[in-house]
């Protein structure tokens, strides 16, 4: 069993548009549902819990009855504002179900570079915790600039977590995906691709093995994901990448148990 995750406190929990929508482009209610009980359910035990969702454009294309993302900038950012309104929506509607407050919190990856909003961010995250908010985290794509290929995508939320996960010093990250985790060849492709349960160091090898998205939603597929991991080990944290099909399995995870992939330095025995 690891101690490292059973005693974890403070949690960046990572889903991505893949969990959200179904592949029809429908809002998945189930996970939103789910997910709001079980980070409601560890919010009451004591442990601080940071939200990074997407889902802005997934929620913005099922809303504006769209099949698929348009390739222009301007117009994924406009279905990103109008979803992203929506998705907050969903997320008050469930989380207040159970009882517990939320916050909208809008980042750009390179906000903590600047070391005046640095300390405004972390200011109000200390705040929110403190008083057992939640904050959700998306990155703002109205204003996000990152250097990614914006005909198809832009944004990229995995790496977005990590470098939350970082700077509120998290014990343990967790990224949602709609596979059990990170495979010797993309699953969705390659039907005897084996799950591979735990990795301490990443490099060229398990690059080649991460392939790009496998939904029609979902942005950084595996590559994205991996680079948010290399992250989390080169800083001595721990990240467990697990299928987010039903977000209770993230008791199982702070429970110990062998789920998903886990990315940590030393290999610790699992019960
Ligand atoms: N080696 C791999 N192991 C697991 N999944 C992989 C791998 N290579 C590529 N993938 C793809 O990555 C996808 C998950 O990324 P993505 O679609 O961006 O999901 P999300 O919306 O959850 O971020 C999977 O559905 C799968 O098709
Ligand atoms: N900010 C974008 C998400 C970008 C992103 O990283 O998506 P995903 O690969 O589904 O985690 C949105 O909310 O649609």
């Amino acid at each position: 069993m690891d101690k490292r995750i059973i005693n974890a406190n403070r949690i960046v929990v990572k889903v991505g548009t893949s969990s959200l929508i179904h592949p029809n482009g429908a809002v998945n209610l189930k996970t939103f549902d789910e997910l709001a009980y079980t980070l409601s359910a560890l919010n009451n035990q004591g442990k601080e819990l940071i939200l990074v969702s997407s889902g802005a454009i997934g929620v913005g294309l099922n809303k504006m009855h769209l099949k698929k993302r348009p390739t222009e900038i301007g117009a994924q950012q406009a279905l990103a504002a109008i979803g992203q309104s929506e998705l907050m929506t969903l997320f008050t509607q469930r989380f207040d179900h159970y009882l517990t407050d939320i916050a909208q919190v809008l980042l750009t990856h390179d906000i903590f570079d600047f070391p005046k909003s640095n300390k405004f961010v972390l200011n109000t995250f200390d705040c929110l915790l403190r008083d057992n908010v939640i904050p959700i985290v998306n990155e703002n794509d109205t204003v996000a600039t990152d250097e990614l290929d914006h005909k198809t995508t832009f944004g990229d939320n995995d790496q977005l977590s990590a470098i939350v996960a970082s700077h509120v010093n998290a014990d343990l990250l967790i990224v949602l995906s709609d596979v059990d985790g990170f495979y010797d060849q993309n699953p969705h492709k390659y039907a005897d691709a084996n799950l591979i349960s735990t990795v301490s160091q990443i490099n060229e090898n398990e690059f080649g093995v991460a392939g790009g998205s496998g939904s029609r939603f979902g942005t950084g597929g595996m590559q994205t994901k991996l680079l948010a991991a290399k992250r989390m080990l080169d800083e001595n944290r721990m990240m467990v990448l697990a299928n987010g099909a039903d977000p209770r399995i993230i008791f199982k995870i702070l429970a110990g148990k062998n789920v998903g992939t886990i990315f940590q330095k030393e290999s610790v025995t699992h019960e």
